[in-house]
Order: structure tokens, then sequence, then C-alpha cells
């Protein structure tokens, strides 16, 4: 096992440095990654998920290629433009509603970034459950504007009952995220009406596997998102996305330009927009310069076998 912590360029989600342990079994290696503030047993799906990637291996790929999205984080306008520009990708997800930016904010980034994509890209904005009903329709107006149109809003409000309210108020499509987290969520999110895109993500859903019943109970198109993990965890997105058996948006996987580097040589950076339905394995040069301290390594050694201990 290796436990790892790697610096962000830019804070994310409330955190400047991403933690996590690798764990090695016959299928190969997989990720173990909870952020801090999840509990063991919110943690249990991301351990499941882990151990399909380290014990078991996934299910055989539709496609060997994925488009993704470039990442946009609470950044100045000419960052964001540099951002989107040097991506290669030809649609971008912003961030925005965050505590450190004004609405103005939001949408000068949101220009800057359609000027980086010119006409024919792709904006979506992720609200990460800030807004309230009538913030929510009144802020996707306006960020809509800025953007010249946006392709989607992801999870505006934190409840299905308001994303569904702001859905039949606003003429931007609505995707789901943190409300589809567990096996009968994203059946409720269909049936009120809640949205017209889910977001899965891997860890959260415990496993690729699972994923994939989700995607099906569900009947809504797919976008697959990273956790922000290393190339190990993203691995098991790209398998999934891959897995998927229709696939109509570019996906949340090219997360590594937010991390400061990798436990492997080979990084699943995307090329012109794509990245591979690969797997790496973590290598000792690469993951040496991120080894994390004896403190966090045994914080998460400890952790590991709390949330081993209480999962089935
Ligand atoms: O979807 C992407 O472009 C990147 C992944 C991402 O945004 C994300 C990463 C970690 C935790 C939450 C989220 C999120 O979608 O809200
Ligand atoms: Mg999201």
């Amino acid at each position: 096992m290796q436990v790892y912590a790697l610096p962000l360029h830019t804070r994310f989600r409330d955190i400047t440095v991403r933690e996590g342990l690798l764990l090695r079994g016959a299928a190969g290696w997989g990720e173990f990654c909870p952020f801090a503030d999840y509990s063991d047993t919110e943690s249990v799906p991301w351990l499941a998920a882990a151990l399909e990637a380290s014990e078991e291996g996934w299910p055989e790929p539709v496609r060997d290629r994925i488009e993704v999205n470039a990442t946009v984080p609470i950044v100045s306008p000419e960052r964001a433009h540099e951002l989107v520009r040097t991506s290669g990708c030809r649609t971008a997800k912003v961030k925005v509603a965050d505590k450190r930016a004004t609405l103005a904010e939001d949408c000068a980034r949101i220009e800057a970034v359609r000027d980086a994509l010119g006409p024919s890209g792709a904006i979506r904005v992720d609200a990460n459950m800030a807004w309230d009903v009538d913030t929510a329709v009144h802020a996707l107006g306006e960020l809509d504007r800025a953007a010249g149109g946006l392709e989607y809003a992801e999870q505006p409000c934190p409840t299905i009952d308001d994303l569904a309210a702001v859905r039949r108020r606003v003429s931007v499509r609505i995707a789901a995220d943190e409300s589809i987290r567990r096996a009968e969520d994203p059946l409720k999110v269909a049936v009120a009406g809640a949205a017209d895109i889910a977001v899965l993500k891997v860890a959260p859903l415990g496993g690729v596997r699972r994923a994939l019943e989700v995607a099906e109970a569900c009947g809504l198109p797919c976008v697959v998102s990273s956790a922000v993990e290393t190339s190990v965890g993203l691995a098991a997105g790209l398998a999934l996305a891959g897995a998927l058996p229709e696939l109509h948006f570019a996906c949340g996987l090219g997360t590594m330009s937010l991390l400061r580097g990798d436990v492997c040589t080979a990084t699943l950076s995307p090329v012109d927009g794509y990245l591979p339905v690969l797997r790496q394995a973590p290598e000792p040069d690469a993951y040496a310069e991120f080894a994390a301290s004896p403190e966090v390594e045994a914080a998460w050694l400890d952790r590991f076998e709390r949330v081993r201990k209480i999962s089935g």
C-alpha cells in the first residue's frame, strides 16, 4: 500500500492537497480517497470501488477513447482563458456560485472561457448545490447569456424537488451530481423530472459495475466525472465511460491538470481533448515525491481498516 499527498494548483472543493491510499491486488492497483469530511459510512462505496479495481478489474469497454472537458476552478478570467486554451478540450466546465466569487465574476470568467473555446465549444457550469430556486433561476439566466448558451447546469440546488422546480423555470438543461450517490437516487431524480443528465462518479457509487447499473436504471444520458483522483483512480472513471452503452457528452475526467503531480509516470492527461481508456500502475519514481508524512500515512491506514471493518 502507498499513501500519497498531492498538492493542487488551485483550491478546489475547499481542499489544497489531495490525499489517498493506493492498494494493489490480483487485478492491479486501486485508489481509496474519500474526502476528509466523509464519514466512515460514506467511505464504504469508495472502498468497494478501490477493491473492484484491485481485485476484480472492470468490464470490457466498447470504445477506446473518451472526450473530456476542461475543468475551470475559481480563477481570474485571464487564467480561465489560458486553462481552457491550453487544455485542447472543446468543452469546459466552469465552477460557479462559490463563496469566493460574485455572479458578475462568474459571468466574466465564463465570457473568457467562451472566447477561448470559440463559438463551437460547449460550456457547462457546476454550482455544487449553492443556490435556492429563485437564485438559481436568476443566476442561470445571466450565466446562459454570458456563455452565449450553456450546455447544462450541474446541481444548481441541493434537493431533488428544488432541481425539478428550477428545471421547470429555465431553458438550460439540468444535470444531477450530488443527488446521485446511492442506487435508488437516480430513479428518484428521473421520476421527479429533476434532471436531463446524470453525473456518475465511480468511487461514491461503489465501483464501475454499480455505476453501470445506476446508468441503466436512471435512463438518462450520463456524464462520467472524477473525484480528482490520481491516474490510478481516473482509470476507473475511464473504464466506466468506456463501458457505457451510450455516451453523448464529454466527461469530467481531465482533472490531472488540477494536481501538481501524479503517482504514475505515464499520466492520464488529455491530448487534443481525449483520454485513452487505459490504466496505469503507480511508479516509485513518480510517487516518491508525493509520499505522505508518517502521520498522514498512519491516519489513512487507520481509516482504511475502519472502513474495511464496516464493509459487508
Ligand atoms: O467534472 C469535472 O470536470 C471535474 C470533477 C469535479 O468537478 C468534481 C471533483 C471532485 C468533487 C466534486 C466535483 C463536482 O463535480 O462537483
Ligand atoms: Mg458536480
